[in-house]
């Protein structure tokens, strides 16, 4: 920092704030902000950084800036987003920032054509130039690529995505459809995948990996969609804000009436999986006058619509319907899609009460006779073996004489509630798994030299309350950043020693240690939790403690009760750990961590399925019921660990 010249400073709000040294103190500055002359302020040392000399000029690599802080790059990044320039350079690597509205001509076909065969750096920065530099290092190194998208929920990160997919289909396309199906399959499985929540109103509730392939010429060939950790929890429950994923909706506002009638549906505002959240539909205002009253909650009635550019429920079922029929999916196909989304609705409207007998089960609420016909009928289960199936559970003894007998445990209420909600998100999810694999078949490809990859996965996450899916998540970033780490950092300096260039090593903290806390084999934590999963009586607290016992002094795991927030001190030892990641400490609660990471259903509710009179339904879990994994032990759930198999897959790809 050289005297006299303008240095930014920590702000409470804004980030930083441009200031004068005034003093200089043994580990802290005096500061006297610009805008606020004659006060001043106190500054740590390591948080106070010397600022170009004029602050409004921007650029379109931070790399060229002449003096590289956070704080230089905020605010390069901060002008150049007040000019509608949302992205920025750094080298090879591209920041974005959502715009939240369409900035002209920014993804025009004339756009595209001219990133075309371009040098990055030559163009100002841009998605389509690092989907073109992808291209370009295909073709020449003859070797695959990937792209990592990374952020937070809502900062863009499937737009992007869709950006690179339409770019590289447009440019290096064959001109058959293929191109186009890859882009058409989008709606489909934003449909299925995609929600509204509080901080994105199409949020993408899974992660995927998309693979563009290109034949020997290099121009496109076809595609592969792989998918992880679908949020299962938000198929029974939503908080008030959010919704459950857009195609209940879709369905409701635009099924036809003789869909709607076959499939006994109404409004939102009738189903237990969608009334405890936001029961509005998007429209706008033509489509909402199109969707007839009867389809619309009381609070649809009284809030009017939701307002989203991008989303409209009725336009965007008929546009699922038009991309149904170009990826290839007959009308029978539809109404199988449709018929299941319909009986999970249905299913989450059983209701059980206590029998009030010595034998302390449940039985179905009466009311609830019409949906148990409904829901059996939509997924071809016959309704005796639906409603005993949910009310109890076939075990087989271990020991004693009778080894091997069958017998029918009755279960109380929370139980029943609790094997229905199973049921439900296992049917969702195979028919998520589904919807992706109906998808990949229309793109298919014989002959593939390379692909392009863009990996579109959630960012890093931290919530005030935070479960196994936020653990999984951040792990995966965890492993996102240790793969950048040794990518950018490590391998870059290497080069720069080798090459004897002089240059400032680059200090960053190396996050094996939270990465082994994980993953590693017996004592990570996936590896407890597997255990726990095993064990007879099974319970959240006993592998909280487990935790926490094999990882005593762990400098990245701790106690809830030491963190900042009272919220979290709240929770006693075995409800919770904190891990300190690379981007911040996270205090997860472990109730239903087990359950969670136990993809298999009880061994009644598994058969009841595979034996459907649907086929459909039965081809939905048909691995299922040949996996060595499903394999009922006697007594005691199957198990399928979620947690390992999303590792497996996920390091496969790393
Ligand atoms: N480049 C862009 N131009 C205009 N609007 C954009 C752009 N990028 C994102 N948006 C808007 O922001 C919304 C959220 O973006 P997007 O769904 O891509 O976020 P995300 O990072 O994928 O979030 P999530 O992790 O929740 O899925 C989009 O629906 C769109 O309205």
């Amino acid at each position: 920092m050289e005297d006299g010249k303008p240095v930014w400073a920590p702000h409470p709000t804004d980030g930083f704030q441009l200031g004068m040294i005034v003093d200089i103190g043994t580990d802290a500055l005096t500061i006297e902000p610009l805008n606020q002359r004659g006060k001043t302020f106190l500054a740590p040392i390591s948080q106070v950084f010397p600022a170009e000399d004029d602050v409004n000029k921007h650029v379109e690599d931070n790399c060229s800036l002449m003096y590289l802080n956070e704080a230089t790059l905020l605010n390069n990044i901060r002008v150049r987003y007040s000019k509608d320039l949302i992205y920025t350079s750094v080298a090879n690597i591209l920041i974005a920032v959502n715009p939240y509205f369409d900035i002209p001509k920014l993804y025009s076909p004339e756009t595209i054509k001219s990133y075309q065969g371009r040098s990055l750096g030559t163009l100002p920065p841009h998605v389509y130039a690092i989907a073109d530099k992808a291209y370009r290092d295909m073709r020449v190194l003859k070797m695959s690529q990937s792209i990592v998208v990374s952020g937070e929920s809502g900062a863009g990160k499937t737009e992007n995505t869709k950006f690179v997919l339409r770019y590289l289909t447009t440019s290096y396309g064959t001109c058959q459809d293929i191109d186009e199906r890859i882009v058409e399959a989008n709606p489909l499985l934003e449909a299925f995948g995609n929600a509204k929540t509080v901080r994105n109103n199409n949020s993408s509730r899974f992660g995927k990996f998309v693979e563009i392939h290109f034949n020997e010429k290099n121009a496109v060939v076809g595609g592969f969609v792989s998918h992880y950790l679908l949020e299962k929890s938000r198929i029974c429950m939503q908080s008030a804000e959010e919704r459950n994923y857009h195609i209940f909706y879709r369905l409701c506002a635009g099924a036809s009436e003789d869909i709607r009638n076959m499939l006994h549906l109404n409004s939102p505002e009738n189903f237990r999986y969608l009334n405890r959240g936001c029961t509005r539909y998007f429209a706008n205002k033509d489509s909402d006058k199109q969707i007839m009253q009867n389809r619309k909650s009381p609070e649809h009635g009284k809030a009017g619509a939701l307002k989203d550019p991008l989303l409209d429920d009725l336009g965007d079922f008929n546009r699922m319907v038009v991309a149904m029929k170009k990826i290839g999916l007959d009308d029978t196909e539809k109404l199988n899609l449709f018929r299941v989304v319909a009986g999970v609705l249905h299913l989450g409207n059983i209701d059980f009460e206590e029998t009030g007998s010595t034998s302390g089960g449940c039985i179905l609420k009466n009311q609830t006779s019409q949906t148990l016909e409904y829901c059996a009928e939509l997924l071809g289960l016959d309704q005796d073996d639906l409603r005993v199936s949910l009310t109890t559970r076939v075990m087989l003894t271990t020991a004693g004489g009778a080894k091997g007998t069958v017998i029918k445990v009755p279960l109380k209420v929370e139980q029943a509630n609790n094997a229905r909600d199973a049921l439900a998100k296992a049917i969702y999810s195979r028919l998520f798994d589904h919807v992706v694999k109906r998808v990949n078949q229309c793109f298919p490809f014989d002959t593939s030299s390379n692909f392009i990859g863009v990996l579109d996965i959630a960012g890093f996450e931290y919530f005030e309350h935070n479960s196994f899916e936020q653990f999984c998540i951040n792990y995966c970033n965890e492993k996102l950043q240790q793969f950048f780490n040794e990518r950018i950092l490590k391998e870059e300096q290497e080069l720069y020693q080798k090459e004897d260039l002089g240059v400032n090593e680059v200090h960053y903290v190396d996050n094996q240690d939270c990465i082994d806390l994980v993953e590693a084999k017996l004592v990570g934590i996936l590896d407890i939790l597997d255990e726990e999963n095993r064990l007879p009586q099974t319970s959240d607290q006993h592998f909280a403690e487990a935790v926490h016992s094999k990882h005593k002094d762990h400098f990245r795991l701790t106690v809830p009760r030491k963190s900042k927030l009272t919220i979290h001190r709240n929770l006693r030892d075995d409800e919770g750990f904190i891990i300190r990641h690379f981007a911040g400490a996270v205090c997860y609660e472990t109730t239903q961590f087990v359950e969670k990471n136990n993809d298999a259903l009880h061994m009644s509710l598994e058969s009841l399925v595979c034996e459907s009179k649907d086929k459909f339904v039965r081809d939905l879990f048909e691995n299922n019921s040949n996996s060595k994994d499903s394999k009922q032990k006697a007594g005691k759930l199957s198990f399928i660990s979620v947690g390992n198999k999303f590792k497996v897959k996920f390091c496969l790809w790393v």
